[in-house]
């Protein structure tokens, strides 16, 4: 089985194809496709990043979205942008988390590309030497909390919005650096009540515990403090910069390059078991008779 997935990621991680920057302007990530899935705006005037996540309706994390956005972080790192900053075009969800439609029902292979996908997508924001914040302007359950997570700060829109781990909720477990994540903002007791009940957190209650660092009442708000966020590193030689990111990170970092194939092994053994298939299906049919 281990030769699979490593023959998938070998194809996975020569699949970010790169492009140049034009300079400091807009730009559309990856495919040239009329609906992106992420859009990119840098600021000609102090080189930040503002990252939309656009995939409606609910920004769910699924292969082609996670390609996109590894391919966007990799151009930004490239072009020595100043800042990421990474929101929501919805004006309800920042991301809905994992997308379910690749786990239910969907053969170990499909699943093996997923996961290979997210793990590396993630390991690219969460190390990434660029400031990064999330300007959370809607709900972030699971998948969602975790690239808030993986951002330097967090400035959360407040207060109708959710934010958590819910995983247990759904009869799934939040795999291990999912929780080195929660961890490090929140310290273990807060983690492991948190993730044992799945608990979302109302935004009042996500600052309180330091899931979030700052709440504001609108987007604008939100992206108006995440810029000041980044111009904080302006004077910052960049090198001491991404040096202490990575040392501070070190568990997190070491956890995906040591423990990857595990990781995605056991993904795969857990999401393919009939209790985690039904879990998925009962879930999806109450997220359905909620919609409809
Ligand atoms: C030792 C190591 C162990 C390792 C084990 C690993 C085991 C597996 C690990 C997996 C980890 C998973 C993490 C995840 O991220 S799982 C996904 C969790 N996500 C959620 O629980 C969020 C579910 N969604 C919602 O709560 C709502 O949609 C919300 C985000 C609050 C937005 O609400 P609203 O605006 O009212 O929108 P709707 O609910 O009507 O949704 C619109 C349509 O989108 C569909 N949808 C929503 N979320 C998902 C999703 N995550 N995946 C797929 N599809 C989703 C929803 O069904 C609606 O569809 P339709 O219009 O067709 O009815």
């Amino acid at each position: 089985m281990a030769g699979i997935y490593r023959s998938t990621r070998y194809v996975l991680q020569n699949a970010f194809g790169s492009r140049s920057l034009p300079g400091a302007v807009r730009f559309y990530s990856q495919k040239p496709d009329p609906a992106p899935l992420i859009n990119v705006d840098v600021d000609s005037k102090t080189g930040v990043a503002t990252v939309t996540m656009n995939s409606p309706p609910v920004n769910t994390l699924n292969t082609p979205f996670l390609n996109e956005m590894g391919g966007v972080i990799k151009e930004l790192e490239k072009n020595k942008t100043r800042g990421l900053i990474l929101t929501s075009s919805s004006n309800s969800v920042f991301s809905a988390g994992l997308d379910i439609m690749e786990m239910y029902k969907a053969p170990r292979d499909q699943m093996a590309v997923f996961w290979t996908t997210l793990q590396n997508t993630w390991l690219s924001l969460y190390r990434t030497g660029i400031p990064t914040v999330a300007a959370i302007n809607g709900h972030a359950p699971a998948g969602g909390c975790l690239l808030a997570l993986s951002c330097e700060y967090r400035v959360m829109v407040g207060p109708k919005f959710t934010i958590g781990l819910n995983e247990t909720q759904l009869g799934i477990v939040a795999p291990p650096w999912f929780l080195i994540c929660m961890r490090e903002a929140v310290g273990p007791r807060q983690t492991e009540l948190a993730l044992t009940s799945g608990k979302m957190f109302t935004a009042t209650e996500a600052l309180n515990i330091g899931l979030v660092d700052q709440l504001v009442s609108n987007k604008e708000e939100a992206l108006a403090e995440a810029h000041k966020f980044i111009a904080r590193f302006a004077k910052i030689p960049p090198l001491a910069r991404k040096l202490t990111k990575e040392f501070t990170r070190q568990e997190g970092i070491k956890y995906m390059e040591e423990k990857m194939l595990d990781d995605l092994e056991t993904f795969v053994d857990v999401a393919s078991s009939p209790s985690a298939q039904k879990g998925m299906e009962m879930y999806l049919e109450a997220l359905k008779k909620k919609s409809t």
